[in-house]
């Protein structure tokens, strides 16, 4: 470590030998001034090594007027001392010493001025500075050592090297030292310390004996300068401003710089070049050019590059303090705020601790469970509280308990509504809902007295199918109403991730619990009615299967103990109750589809769809819409003409979406008229009329009511007629008068002031286009009588059943030609059908018109329409068979004939599915005769009476019945009307 410690130039005086000592004073030299006011070197310290240090400028190369010799300048201010100068000194001066001690320096030059302690571990060399200091001369020479030529002068050296350089001795150690260095003053000697005083350069000569090392040196002196040169003068103010601006910045060199700006005016340019360099963090090498520079203004440069460069240092430096103590600052500063706050708020009694509020909460929540909740969840519960209580509340493992301990105290544990197995209350229930629906309500009720019998309604799941709007998500909601369960509905289709069924694992970011505990958090009972929609339409996971995790959900043997992923524990689902609903039972995966108790909707026929809508959707619709039922009428026509050419499909939901339009444009056509009777009648006027009237009220946005009048009135009836005179704008309306009739009885009167006259919209046939615009639905009967061959079938949809033609055209005749095309977007197994019928049709042929070659020789074209549409099956084989021949024998099937059928090769009739919607199908398209193939007479026969009502239906089970019944042949077959 340097210090600066001294002027240029520093004098030794033995006191023993000296007879009058010069005090110190502030009247020295400006330097010594310097001198004194370090702090490191206290008064005492001027007399370092206990002897007197006094100053002679002849060294400071500043030229000769700056020389003062202090001896002299002592000599004038005191006779006392002004009597010792007389006597001359017999000690050498520092520049006598030309042969010197040679000192290597590690680290860094010595600048004169500067004192720098170093230890010297060569024995010899101590003996020998320490009897040079004896004999009265205390001066070595400092120099620096160089690197090892192949190491590099950035990296520190480790202690090993710095051992090895002890060891140098002799040549090897002066071929090592830099050329130049400094005459160094032996201030103090303590142990192995040396304490050295810089004084001026030296350059080495040449080396006069080896160990220790004594080498003869040269004096070194700054060359000459002019003192006035700008560029001097303005280098050194650079240096001198930017040592300023390192003060500002730095703390490091604080001292220094705070010590050199006191006395900054004292120094000389080289003194100034030489002290910047020193101060500076340079590296040795650059501080060794430095002191090598012997030329003033290039040594100032030299200097203040370095100075420069230490003020870039200084700034990074700060910056690095800055953005640190900020960080530090900031963190530390929202932490105490957060303490405060957290105190007052104790203080307060506003919030008590977080976690402590957190358990108290949970706690509070599970408490009343205790007693019904099962054991294993509330030991769990019970460590997630203590895991919570030594978590840290900002850590991401305390959110995630939490949520964790949030869904296990919400869940209903234990908790169960009342069932209720009233079957006469279920069976009322169930009719208020839903119309018709016999056989479905019967199969509920069946289920619902073996739950009463049983006392639990568990086993067996429900699976609702049927096309879509039949009501199977109603009579979900219905069952629950009838046995008192709550009611929770969640859609299945499309689902692919298991997880939406088991949960996530609590381990993942946002993971939540699956769709059955969310269910339980939301009914707050753990046997709800879970309605499963859309079943068939499960979606396929890529990672897990979703239908077996709803197999697990389902399984009566599973589900006591479900394990859902994020929960952890297991849940009893025993006792809820499963209903699923599908459209397509076959799309239902079987392992899903064996567990269940499927009840099929099959849809309705257009009667069942009147009452529906009378009865159900009109009642609730009007209800929505807040139409009184005076207000509107719909008749018996209309709402047949809507059925059959708007909503032909099986289910009403499309009748229901129809009903709704026509109540929302009464609802319009009502407030408009309401606003334009206002603006008819003057508000005051209209009043005072109703007034009069005394029954009247007008209702802003409510349809206007007309309440039967006063008959006292005397002008009433004119009044009225000058209401009839003005009659609503809008044409579409009707009103019925009758109601308005006044003259009537007096009991009557007193009947009608009770029920109101209501200025009624009349929907009728004529005008129902008017409300739900065009029919949009296009017959499916596109044939009124169906040419040769074209026959009608009957096929069945997810959608229901529908009608459909199967036509067969000749495209080209010739010998062997006999061929078969296929259109209409047939599947593989209808276009099988189509070969099969061509071969039984030709071979029916052959029997009946043996001479007849018309499948041998002729090329025919079968056709399905609608082309768009895909279709596949067995079911119109014989349909297929019958279309050919009738081709053949140029022949038209009876009129208003249906059928439907799998044919076999030898013309034996199999059984079809659906036989209900393809009953409902043919009634739609006004079919009067249907063939079903005998084994489904059992399903005709279990359908209502009033679908199977007005149908000629045949059973058969062989072709050749199906031939006669088609072709005309009236001969008796089983026949059922
Ligand atoms: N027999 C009925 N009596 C009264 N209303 C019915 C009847 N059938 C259906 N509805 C009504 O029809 C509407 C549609 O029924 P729902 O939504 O239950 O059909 P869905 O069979 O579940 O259809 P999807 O298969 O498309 O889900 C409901 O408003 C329901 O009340």
């Amino acid at each position: 470590m340097l210090k600066l410690i001294s002027s240029s130039c520093i004098h030794r005086l033995n006191p023993a030998a000296v007879p009058v000592l010069r005090p110190a004073s502030d009247s020295a030299s400006p330097l010594l001034r310097v001198l004194n006011s370090l702090g490191g070197l206290s008064r005492s310290n001027r007399y370092l090594g206990g002897r007197l240090f006094f100053c002679s400028e002849s060294e400071s190369g500043d030229g000769p007027d700056h020389v003062v010799d202090a001896e002299a300048k002592a000599a004038e201010e005191t006779p006392s001392k002004a009597a010792s100068s007389a006597i001359v000194s017999t000690y050498p001066r520092p520049e006598d010493y030309l042969t010197v001690l040679a000192l290597p320096l590690q680290h860094r030059p010595l600048f004169p001025g500067f004192y720098m302690p170093i230890f010297v571990k060569d024995p010899k060399l101590l003996a020998a500075l320490q009897e040079s200091r004896d004999r009265q001369a205390p001066y070595a020479g400092a120099f620096l050592l160089k690197d090892e030529p192949d190491s590099d002068p950035n990296v520190v050296s480790s202690s090993d090297t710095e051992k090895s350089v002890y060891d140098l001795k002799g040549k090897e150690l002066f071929n090592r030292l830099h050329e130049v260095g400094t005459l160094a003053q032996i201030s103090s000697i303590h142990g192995d310390q040396v304490i050295l005083i810089g004084h001026r350069r030296l350059r080495i000569t040449e080396m006069v004996s080896e160990d220790p090392l004594t080498v003869k040196v040269d004096h070194l002196k700054d060359k000459a300068y002019n003192k006035d040169d700008d560029i001097i003068k303005a280098t050194s103010f650079e240096v001198i401003s930017t040592l300023r601006d390192v003060l500002k910045t730095s703390s490091l060199w604080r001292d220094h710089v705070a010590t050199y700006s006191k006395h900054i005016g004292d120094f000389t340019y080289p003194r100034l070049a030489d002290f910047g360099a020193a101060i500076s963090g340079a590296n040795k090498l650059q501080c060794q050019q430095v002191l090598e520079e012997l030329d003033v203004y290039k040594r100032l440069k030299l200097t203040l590059e370095l100075v420069k460069k230490e003020m870039e240092i200084s700034k990074i430096q700060e910056t690095i303090a800055k953005a640190i103590e900020e960080k530090i600052s900031g963190e530390q500063r929202r932490y105490l705020l957060n303490e405060q706050l957290k105190a007052i708020k104790k203080e307060l009694g506003l919030e008590t601790d977080d976690k402590t509020a957190l358990t108290g909460k949970f706690r509070e929540r599970i408490e009343p469970k205790r007693e019904k909740c099962p054991p294993h969840v509330l030991q769990v519960i019970d460590e997630e509280l203590t895991k919570l209580q030594l978590l840290e509340a900002s850590s991401s493992e305390f959110s995630v308990t939490r949520n964790y301990l949030d869904w296990l105290t919400a869940l209903p544990w234990g908790e169960y509504s009342d069932e209720n197995f009233h079957v006469t209350r279920a069976q009322k229930i169930l009719d208020e809902d839903h119309y018709g629906l016999t056989d479905v309500k019967e199969r509920i009720l069946e289920f619902i007295a073996v739950g009463k019998l049983r006392g639990t309604s568990q086993g067996k799941i429900i699976c609702l199918s049927g096309p879509p709007g039949v009501g199977k998500t109603s009579i979900g909601r219905s069952i629950a109403r009838a046995l008192n369960r709550k009611f929770f509905r969640f859609s299945v289709g499309g689902l692919a991730d298991v997880a939406e069924i088991k949960g996530h694992r609590r381990t993942y970011i946002g993971a939540m619990p699956g769709k059955m505990v969310q269910c339980l958090k939301n009914v707050g009972t753990a046997n709800p009615l879970v309605l499963i929609d859309e079943i068939d339409k499960l979606g396929k996971g890529h990672a897990g299967d979703p239908a077996s995790a709803l197999l697990e959900l389902l399984d009566p043997e599973q589900n006591a103990n479900f394990l859902d992923h994020y929960l952890d524990v297991p849940i009893d689902l025993s006792k809820v109750l499963f209903v699923c609903t599908a459209n397509v039972v076959e799309m239902i995966p079987n392992p899903l589809l064996d567990r269940m108790e499927v009840v099929t909707i099959a849809g309705y026929i257009a009667d069942e769809k009147m009452h529906i809508a009378r009865d159900y959707l009109e009642k609730t619709t009007r209800e929505a819409c807040g139409i009184k039922p005076e207000q509107v009428e719909v008749t018996d026509a209309a709402l047949l003409a809507l059925i059959e050419n708007y909503c032909r499909e099986s289910g009403v939901r499309n009748l229901q979406k129809h009903i709704e339009k026509i109540y929302r444009k009464i609802a319009l056509q009502l407030v408009r008229q309401v606003e334009t009777n206002d603006d008819a009648i003057e508000p005051k006027k209209a009043e005072e009329f109703f007034d009069e009237m005394g029954t009247t009220t007008i209702q802003k946005g409510n349809p206007v009511l007309i309440e039967s009048g006063n008959s006292e009135h005397t002008n009433e009836n004119a009044k009225l007629d000058e209401m009839e005179t003005n009659p609503p704008a809008d044409q579409s309306l009707r009103v019925d008068n009758k109601s308005t009739d006044m003259e009537v009885t007096k009991e009557e009167e007193d009947k009608e002031t009770e029920s109101k006259t209501v200025e009624k919209v009349l929907i009728d046939k004529s005008n129902l286009d008017d409300f739900v615009g065009k029919p949009v639905f296009h017959a499916e009967r596109i044939y009124d009588q169906t040419p040769a061959g074209v026959v009608m079938g009957l096929a069945w949809t997810a959608m229901g059943g529908s009608t459909l033609y199967i036509e067969t055209k000749f495209v080209e005749e010739g010998d062997g030609k006999g061929a078969l095309h296929i259109t209409g977007q047939l599947g593989d197994v209808m276009k099988e059908s189509a070969q099969l019928a061509h071969t039984i049709a030709r071979d029916i042929l052959r029997e009946k018109e043996p001479e007849n070659t018309f499948f041998a020789n002729t090329k025919i074209h079968l056709h399905v329409p609608a082309g768009a549409t895909p279709k596949d099956g067995p079911s119109a084989g014989c349909t297929m068979t019958t279309s050919m021949l009738s081709l053949a024998l140029k022949k038209p099937v009876k009129k208003d004939l249906a059928m439907t059928g799998e044919v076999t090769l030898t013309g034996k009739i199999l059984p079809i599915g659906g036989v209900k919607e393809k009953t409902i199908a043919a009634r739609r398209s006004e079919v009067k005769t249907i063939i079903f193939p005998s084994a489904n007479k059992r399903d005709f026969d279990e359908l209502a009476p009033n679908v199977k009502e007005g149908l000629e239906v045949h059973f058969v089970d062989d072709y050749m019945q199906i031939f006669d019944l088609a072709f005309g042949d009236e001969k008796s077959h089983n026949a059922e009307k």
